[in-house]
C-alpha cells in the first residue's frame, strides 16, 4: 500500500520547549492512525506542522507523493489535507448548510450546483442534514462536533485530521460519533486522530503513535502499544515496576 503521508525526522522548538524532535512516521493510503501522548507533548502541534500553519524547523513533510514542507497552509488544504478542531470553530450566525458551503467552495473551490450537492452528501454522511437550516450557534455539543466533520469533509480530503473530537461528549454520544468515523474511514479517507478518549480511538484505529515531550515513544498495532511499558508509566502514569 502507498503512503499517504510521510514525517521524515520533523523538528520544531518554541524557545526551550520542543514540541516535535525528530519525529518520523508515514500513513498509509486509506489507514486510520490514532495519536496518544500526555497534555502538552505536542500532538496539536504536530498537526499544525502537517497543516503548514506551523513551519517545521527542520526535517520533511510529504504528502500524496510531493514534498509539501515548504507549501502553504492553503495549499495543502487544497492538495486534500483537512483538519477538525479541539474547540470547534464554526461560523455561529450562518446555518450548518452555509457553513459547509463555505468549506466547499474555499477550500475545494467547488461552485453552484455542484458545492451544494456535495455538501448535502456530505451532512448525510455525518447525520446532520436534518439540522441544515439550523444556525451553528444554536448546535448542541455533538452536532457542533459533527458540523466540524462536516466542515472538513466538504474540503474534499484524502487526509482528515481529528484533534479530540470525542472530548466532552456523553457516552452514548461518543458511541454514535464513533460509528460516523467509522463510515467515513470506511469510505477510503486516511484519518489521523488524536484523543484522550482512548477507549474511542481503539474502537477506529489501525495503529497507534505515543508522543511525548515532542518525542515518538511508541507505534505499532494498538494492543501492543498500549501494553508496553513505556505507555504505561509515561502516558498512563502506571508505574511498570511497581
Ligand atoms: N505558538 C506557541 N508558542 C509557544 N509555545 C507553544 C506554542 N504552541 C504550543 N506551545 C507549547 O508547546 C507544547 C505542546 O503544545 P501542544 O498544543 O502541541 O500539545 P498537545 O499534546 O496537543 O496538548 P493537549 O493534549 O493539552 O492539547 C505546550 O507546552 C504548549 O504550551
Amino acid at each position: 500500500m502507498t503512503e499517504i503521508l510521510k514525517l521524515h525526522n520533523l523538528g520544531k522548538s518554541f524557545g526551550a520547549i520542543t514540541v516535535a524532535n525528530e519525529l518520523s512516521f508515514g500513513l498509509k493510503q486509506g489507514e486510520a492512525l490514532g495519536v496518544l501522548g500526555p497534555n502538552g507533548a505536542g500532538k496539536t502541534s504536530m498537526f499544525n506542522l502537517i497543516t503548514g500553519t506551523l513551519k517545521a524547523d527542520k526535517g520533511t513533510v510529504t504528502f500524496d507523493g510531493k514534498d509539501v514542507t515548504r507549501m502553504s497552509a492553503a495549499d495543502r488544504c487544497r492538495a486534500g489535507i483537512a483538519r477538525s478542531f479541539q474547540v470547534p470553530q464554526p461560523f455561529v450566525g450562518m446555518t450548518v448548510f452555509e457553513n459547509a458551503m463555505v468549506a466547499a467552495t474555499q477550500a475545494a473551490d467547488m461552485k453552484g450546483s455542484a458545492a451544494k450537492q456535495h455538501c448535502l452528501e456530505v451532512l448525510e454522511q455525518t447525520e446532520l442534514l436534518h439540522r441544515a437550516n439550523a444556525l451553528a450557534g444554536t448546535l448542541t455539543l455533538l452536532e457542533r462536533k459533527r458540523l466540524e466533520l462536516t466542515r472538513a469533509l466538504c474540503a474534499k480530503p484524502k487526509l482528515l485530521l481529528l484533534d479530540e473530537i470525542a472530548g466532552g461528549l456523553t457516552e452514548a454520544e461518543c458511541v454514535s460519533l464513533i460509528s460516523t468515523i467509522k463510515k467515513i474511514h470506511k469510505s477510503g479517507v486516511s484519518i489521523i486522530w488524536i484523543e484522550h478518549v482512548v477507549h474511542a480511538l481503539l474502537a477506529v484505529v489501525d495503529r497507534l503513535v505515543v508522543i511525548n515531550f515532542g518525542e515518538q515513544i511508541a507505534e505499532g498495532d494498538p494492543d501492543t502499544v498500549m501494553k508496553s511499558k513505556e505507555v504505561q508509566e509515561i502516558y498512563l502514569g502506571i508505574d511498570a515496576n511497581g
